[in-house]
Order: structure tokens, then C-alpha cells, then sequence
């Protein structure tokens, strides 16, 4: 089977790396001239620096190549996914496209299957979602995560194919849960890192993990997601990781909100804009999420730190 990467990101040239353990890869730049340095280069100097490419990987900026691919991965950041599938669904027809992003669109409130069904019918949507940093995979350090797929014949065969002696794929049919773990640990580690940035401490940081669970957990069942999966590792297995680690943008973005530091706004940081959906959800759904409503505000700049807590501690007591 032929495999292409679309989006060549820090993930998207993470997995292109790692997949070249089992053939060879095709890896899709939007931008010609960043296609050709790294081509020459043989390493992607902006996003993934020091991680030199296996030989067989291919990197392109032509669509017509990518194109070439009956599976291809989709690494290109939630919010530009719509768009990015609208322009090219006539060629997309039929492929199995494998969505590697993490975030709920800010416009329609899908997730990235959701995206590729609505665009793209014909197409074979699932989701590469859980704990992984891009480096680590780059790394071939031992990595697992979910591969969800609503057809369990075609399920089971990305997850062969996919899979390689250090990436481990467990297998779902949860669609909707697996993008749903995967987008809400973004906006609750935002939170976490706001806690440790305004130095809230440690015990705080827990709390938050735990209740930005119970969010998790309860915009699931809404959703109709299993709730198996949540505890998974597209769910708490990426939280615990992405709520816990300076690695993580999302985390970062957090902490630079605490300690009243300036951000670089071309990094990417998924769970900004999936607060928003998240909060439109929640009052679509009648659904109380306390934190990810206050990461929404936060992320906007709309208020800080000490508002956002005293918000929170400000709630009626109540059972856990
Ligand atoms: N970096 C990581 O460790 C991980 C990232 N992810 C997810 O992967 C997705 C991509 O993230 P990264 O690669 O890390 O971000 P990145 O910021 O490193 O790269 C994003 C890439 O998307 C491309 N892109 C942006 N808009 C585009 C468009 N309209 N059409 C085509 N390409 C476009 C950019 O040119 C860039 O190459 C995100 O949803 C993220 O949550 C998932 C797991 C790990
Ligand atoms: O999704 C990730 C780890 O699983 C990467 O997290 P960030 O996007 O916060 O860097």
C-alpha cells in the first residue's frame, strides 16, 4: 500500500519518518520552496529539526503525487482540515483518509472524521489520535495510540499497516470518542498549563485534570461516545501526557496566559479554538463545562487567571 502525508508539520513529518520503517512514504508541503528544502536537506529545519529523513521517504509539493496514495494521512492543523478537503474532495474520492489532527472546526462543531464524511462521502474516514509527541515518533520511541475506524474490516487494516515495531495501534470503532479525547485534552491542557504559569501549584494542576475528565466524560455521553474510550489512550491517556509536559504547545500556550508572558502566535494550538466549540457544544447540548468555557475565555484574552479560578471555585458545592 502506497502511504502519503498530507500537511508537513512537526507531525505530519513525524509519522512520514516513523511509517518509513514499513515502505515507502510520500510527504505533501503545501509550500514548494519549504517542499524543496527539505528535499535537499533531508530534514525538516522548521518544524522538526535534527531528524534526518530514511531514504524513502519523498517529499513533494505536487497534489497530483500525494494523490497517487490510496491511503493518506491527514496532519494539517483541525481548523484548516474543511477547507483543505472541500478544494481537493474530487480526488479524494474512495482513499482511506486517516485524520491525524486534534480539534473540533470552529464553524460546523465537526471533528475531523466528521469533516472528511461531510466532505468527502466516498472516502474511508479514521482517526490516528493519543499520546505522542512528534519527536518521540520521529525518534521510534515506543509509542501507542488508537486507530478508530466505523468499518472494522478497513479498521483492521490501517492498523496493520500503520502500525510499525515501536508505533502500536489499538484498534476502535469509536469515532466520535476518539476525536473527542483527542480534541478536549487540548483546551484541558491549556488550563493546566494557566495553573502552573500563575502558579497555582500542583494539587490545582490535578484537579483540573480530573475535573477536565469529568468534562470529558460528560460531553462524551452527551456526543454518544463510549465512555471506554475516553479512558483509553485517545482520551486520558493523551491528557495525562499533554497536561503534564513543557513539551506540549497547548501546555505552553497555558502557562505563557498564567505568568503573563508573550505566546509566538504562528504556533500551532489546537485547543484555543476548540474551547470555543467546545462551549458552543456544551450550550447546544445544555452541558455544564465549566473549565473548558473559562479556556475559551482565557485564550481570548476576555479575562485572567484569578478570574478564571475565582469562577471556578465560586461554583455551588456538589457530589463528584
Ligand atoms: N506536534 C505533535 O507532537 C502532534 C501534533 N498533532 C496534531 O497534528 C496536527 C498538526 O500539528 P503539527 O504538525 O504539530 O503542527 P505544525 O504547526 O508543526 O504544522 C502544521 C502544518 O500544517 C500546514 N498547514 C497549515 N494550514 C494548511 C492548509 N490550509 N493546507 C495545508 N497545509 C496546511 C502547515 O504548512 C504546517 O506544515 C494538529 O492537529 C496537532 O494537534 C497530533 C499529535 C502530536
Ligand atoms: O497531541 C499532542 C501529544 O499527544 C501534542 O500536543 P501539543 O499540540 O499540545 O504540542
Amino acid at each position: 500500500m502506497r502511504i502519503a502525508v498530507a500537511g508537513a508539520g512537526a507531525f505530519g513529518t513525524g509519522l512520514a519518518i516513523s511509517l518509513a520503517a514499513n515502505g515507502p512514504v510520500t510527504l505533501w508541503a503545501r509550500d514548494q520552496d519549504a517542499a524543496m528544502e527539505m528535499s535537499k536537506s533531508r530534514e525538516n529545519s522548521r518544524r522538526l529539526a535534527g531528524h534526518a529523513f530514511p531514504e524513502n521517504v519523498h517529499v513533494t509539493s505536487d497534489l497530483g503525487t500525494l494523490f497517487e496514495a490510496e491511503t493518506i494521512l491527514l496532519a494539517i492543523p483541525a481548523q484548516k482540515l474543511g477547507n483543505w478537503l472541500k478544494e481537493n474532495a474530487n480526488n479524494l474520492a474512495e482513499k482511506r483518509l486517516v485524520a491525524c489532527c486534534k480539534g473540533i472546526d470552529q464553524s460546523t462543531l465537526r471533528g475531523p472524521v466528521a469533516q472528511i464524511e461531510a466532505h468527502v462521502p466516498t472516502a474511508i474516514g479514521a482517526m490516528l489520535t493519543g499520546p505522542s509527541f512528534a519527536a518521540d515518533i520521529a525518534n521510534h520511541l515506543p509509542t501507542a495510540l488508537t486507530l478508530a475506524c466505523k468499518d472494522a474490516d478497513e479498521g483492521a487494516y490501517l492498523q496493520a499497516c500503520l502500525s510499525t515495531p515501536t508505533l502500536r495501534l489499538y484498534l476502535s470503532q469509536d469515532v466520535i470518542g476518539a476525536e473527542l479525547g483527542g480534541a478536549l485534552k487540548n483546551v484541558i491542557a491549556i488550563a493546566c498549563g494557566v495553573c502552573m504559569g500563575a502558579g497555582f501549584g500542583e494539587s490545582a494542576r490535578a484537579a483540573v485534570i480530573t475535573r477536565g475528565f469529568a468534562e470529558m466524560r460528560r460531553i462524551g455521553k452527551a456526543l454518544g461516545a463510549d465512555p471506554e474510550t475516553l479512558t483509553g489512550l485517545s482520551g486520558f491517556g493523551d491528557l495525562a501526557l499533554t497536561c503534564t509536559s513543557d513539551a506540549s504547545r497547548n501546555y505552553r500556550f497555558g502557562q505563557s496566559i498564567g505568568a503573563a508572558e508573550s505566546f509566538d502566535t504562528s504556533t500551532t494550538v489546537e485547543g484555543a479554538a476548540t474551547a470555543v466549540s467546545v462551549s458552543n457544544l456544551a450550550e447546544k447540548h445544555n452541558l455544564d463545562l465549566p473549565i473548558c468555557r473559562v479556556v475559551a475565555d482565557l485564550s481570548a484574552g476576555k479575562i485572567d487567571p484569578e478570574t478564571a479560578l475565582a469562577t471556578l471555585l465560586a461554583r455551588p458545592l456538589r457530589k463528584e
